[in-house]
């Protein structure tokens, strides 16, 4: 079955397009987590227990998992995560020449969805276009305030280079896997690339600590009723300085953002 076809399913048997970020600082994880072998998966486990209810997706972060235990914090992750049922979108914003970007896509065995970076052109994504299971957000338009520099930039045909890319996405999608990231952070161009491309569901980022509209995420990021508006930090550092508290915290976190979004719905 097709990424957004399941997607679909999940968003309605938990009535939410919560993506629940997993980017498990250490940091910032609860000092009584570190006596154990691997705080990281410790922290994760208890924050999909308490938030698995209200998530559409769980979205861990690569970045955060890029050493030996965290390879293995991962990996426990995604199987506990697809043990409650819960569709992975592994964020890597990966592509590469060809022979890379295959070894790269190969990870998606392993998860339901990708992010991946389109500076690199169509060939450096075929491997995961051509997953026809798998879901590929391609990054677009982006949610930090650097995106501009080269996101904004105007081609010589007027349009700027997000639109470009969002138009690319649209004739990459040949199987019906390919959304967009869009950042909250960016309402006019999220209400915008809804109008430019209708059928392309979006990852939305940027509610939350970085200060995005919610109601332009939800208003705009849904295709037919299918996309994702993504809080990480918001919801599994909600409980930060309340000891054991913080996954009840965390939960609590979840259920408000999946209420909050349901309003625009
Ligand atoms: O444009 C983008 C693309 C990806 N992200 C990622 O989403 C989460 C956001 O975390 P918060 O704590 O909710 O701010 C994080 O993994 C980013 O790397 C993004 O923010 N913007």
């Amino acid at each position: 079955m097709n990424f957004f076809d399941r997607l679909h399913d999940r968003i309605r048997a938990v009535d939410s397009v919560v993506s629940v970020g997993l980017d498990p600082d250490p940091e910032r994880i609860p000092d009584h987590l570190e006596e154990y072998d691997l705080p990281r998966w410790a922290f994760n486990r208890r924050i999909i227990d308490a938030t698995h209810e209200h998530a559409a997706v769980f979205k861990p972060n690569a970045a955060f998992y890029e050493d030996p235990d965290g390879w293995r914090a991962l990996e426990e992750t995604i199987a506990y995560a697809h043990g409650k049922d819960v569709p992975v979108l592994l964020d890597a914003k990966r592509a590469d020449i060809g022979n890379t970007t295959r070894q790269y896509a190969q990870v998606l065995e392993n998860v339901d969805a990708i992010t991946v970076n389109p500076y690199m052109g169509r060939d450096s994504l075929q491997p995961f276009l051509a997953d026809e299971e798998s879901g590929v957000f391609v990054l677009c338009r982006t949610s930090n305030p650097g995106g501009e520099d080269l996101q904004d930039l105007e081609l010589e045909t007027g349009e700027a280079v997000y639109e470009r890319v969002a138009a690319l996405a649209d004739l990459w999608n040949e199987n019906d896997n390919v959304g967009l990231v869009v950042g909250a952070t960016k309402p006019e161009e999220l209400e915008e690339l809804r109008e430019q491309v209708p059928d392309l569901p979006f990852l939305v980022p940027g509610i939350g600590a970085q200060g995005g509209d919610a109601e332009a995420a939800v208003e705009y990021g849904l295709a037919d009723g299918v996309g994702l508006v993504n809080s990480s930090r918001g919801i599994i550092f909600a409980g930060e300085n309340q000891g054991e508290g913080f996954a009840k915290a965390s939960e609590q976190a979840a259920k408000r953002l999946k209420k909050r979004l349901n309003q625009y719905r």
